[in-house]
C-alpha cells in the first residue's frame, strides 16, 4: 500500500489560481476561531517532512507556504494564540485550544525573515499555489517512519510532479546561502 502524505498529495495535486488574491484562514475549533487574513497568495508552498510544522493527523507531511508578514494580520481571537517552542527560528504561533499552527514567524536575523510560514488547507478559499516540492524529506525517519519505507515516498511525490529534497529547494536553498555570504562579505564574481 502506497504511504500516505497528505490528503492534498494523496488525492492528486490541485493546481492553484495564478491571480488567486489572497483569504483567510482559519482555526478549527467550532466557535471562537482564530482567523487570520492574508492579503496575497503564498509562495514555495511545499511538503514538509520536519517535526515542527502542523500536520494535520494521519498525515506524514505538512504543507506550507510563505507571505510577506505585512500581508498578514489575526482578525478574531488572537488572545488563544501561544508560541509553541520559544528556542525556534520559526516562532509557530497556534492556536491554544485546538492545537494547529496559524502562523509561523521569524524575528531573528535569518534568510527569511519577513516571510511568515502558512497552511493554506486551513482556509476556506480555494486557488492558494499548489505545493511546489517536497522538502526535509528524510526528517521523517527521525519521528519514526521506517527507512525502508522512503523509495516508495520519494516515489510518490515524484508521481505527483513533486521533487524531493532533504533540505529546501535550490531556489530556497541558494537564498540562505547568498545571505549567509553577503554576512561573511563575501564578494561574487563570475569564475
Ligand atoms: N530534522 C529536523 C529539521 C528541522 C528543520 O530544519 N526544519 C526547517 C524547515 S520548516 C519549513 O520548511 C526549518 O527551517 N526549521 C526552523 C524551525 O523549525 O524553527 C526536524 O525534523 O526537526
Ligand atoms: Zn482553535
Ligand atoms: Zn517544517
Amino acid at each position: 500500500m502506497s504511504p500516505s502524505i497528505h490528503p492534498l498529495i494523496d488525492n492528486g495535486v490541485t493546481k492553484g489560481d495564478p491571480n488567486f488574491p489572497g483569504g483567510t484562514l482559519q482555526c478549527r475549533c467550532p466557535s471562537n476561531q482564530v482567523v487570520v487574513a492574508l492579503k496575497s497568495n503564498i509562495a514555495h508552498n511545499h511538503a514538509c517532512g520536519c517535526s515542527k510544522c502542523w500536520k494535520p493527523a494521519g498525515a506524514l507531511f505538512s504543507i506550507v507556504g510563505v507571505i510577506p508578514r505585512d500581508n498578514l494580520s489575526v482578525e478574531a481571537n488572537a488572545s488563544k494564540l501561544k508560541v509553541v517552542d520559544p528556542s525556534a527560528v520559526i516562532q509557530r504561533n497556534a492556536c491554544g485550544d485546538c492545537g494547529v499552527h496559524m502562523f509561523g514567524r521569524i524575528e531573528q536575523a535569518h534568510p527569511f525573515h519577513g516571510l511568515d510560514f502558512v497552511h493554506a488547507e486551513l482556509s476556506p478559499q480555494k486557488g492558494w499555489q499548489e505545493p511546489q516540492f517536497a522538502g526535509f524529506v528524510s526528517s521523517i525517519i527521525e519521528q519514526g517512519y521506517n527507512p525502508e519505507g522512503m523509495d516508495a515516498v520519494r516515489a510518490k511525490f515524484q508521481v505527483n510532479g513533486l521533487n524531493t529534497y532533504d533540505a529546501l529547494s535550490p531556489p530556497l536553498m541558494d537564498l540562505i546561502a547568498t545571505f549567509t555570504a553577503k554576512k561573511a562579505g563575501v564578494k561574487f564574481a563570475n569564475l
